[in-house]
């Protein structure tokens, strides 16, 4: 079995390959993958860089170029959802593209014509995702995910993106990755441990807990593949 795990930034997948050691680094599209072992698992390990054009690019690579079977999305998010709060997990039910609008053509935000507000992750994943939390006594919330090209850090457009799409995070990755994994037919889930609010203080409060979130959601994702 060969597994993706992708992450977007270099702090989210830090902690992975400090973990495994020992890897191989392929160079490929300006940007680097690197493959290693893990109980009989075969693991490819990317970020993508920032934005959903980057993960699109990267989550199709490890898929069509590294034949992918499972991709496992890990990072840090920026909380909507009140209840969020740092260093929480929150595994994806499913993700929408908050900044993706042709509502001038009556279509609701996040839909384009052939396509669908919501992408679902796959549920044998999810339901992994909660097997492990459980065992570890590690709270972890299922939820929505709202995704686009924008680092929120607005209390208006936090409201507005969390009323639009019912969403209790928000990120720039997350529904480009489960876009490229439904059209390929990938099961995949994305992992996010909150680092912000999402609000005025964002910024600061993402500098400051963006390393310790990245790892903690690294360490859930280890743990999955352990029982994968
Ligand atoms: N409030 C928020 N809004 C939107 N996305 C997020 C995230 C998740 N990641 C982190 C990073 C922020 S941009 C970036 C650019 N340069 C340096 C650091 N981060 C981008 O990959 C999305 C955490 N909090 C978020």
């Amino acid at each position: 079995m060969k597994i993706a795990i992708m992450g977007a930034m270099v702090e989210e997948i830090t902690p992975l390959l400090e973990f495994f050691g020992k890897y191989e680094t392929i160079e490929h599209a300006k940007n680097r993958y690197y493959t290693t072992s893990y109980k009989g698992m075969d693991l490819v390990i990317a970020y993508s860089k920032i934005g959903k054009v980057n993960a699109s690019l990267t989550a199709s690579t490890l898929i069509e170029k590294f034949g992918a079977q499972k991709l496992l999305f890990s990072g840090v998010a920026g909380a909507l959802n009140p209840s969020l709060k740092v260093g929480d997990l929150l595994v994806a039910t499913k993700l929408a593209q908050h900044d993706l609008d042709i509502t001038a053509f009556g279509h609701p935000h996040g839909y384009v014509p052939e396509g669908s507000v919501y992408v679902e992750t796959d549920k044998a994943l999810t339901s992994l995702a909660k097997k492990v939390a459980f065992a570890q006594k590690i709270p972890l919330l299922e939820g929505i995910i709202a995704t686009g090209d924008q680092f929120i850090c607005d209390g208006v457009k936090k409201e507005w993106i969390h009323t639009t799409f019912n969403a209790d995070a928000t990120e720039m990755e997350g529904a480009s990755v489960a876009v490229v994994c439904d059209a390929l037919n990938v099961p995949f889930c994305v992992l996010r441990a909150i680092s912000d609010a999402a609000d005025m203080d964002a910024g600061f409060s993402f500098d400051e807990f963006l390393v310790s979130s990245a790892k903690e959601s690294a360490q859930f994702i280890i743990a999955m593949l352990d029982e994968l």
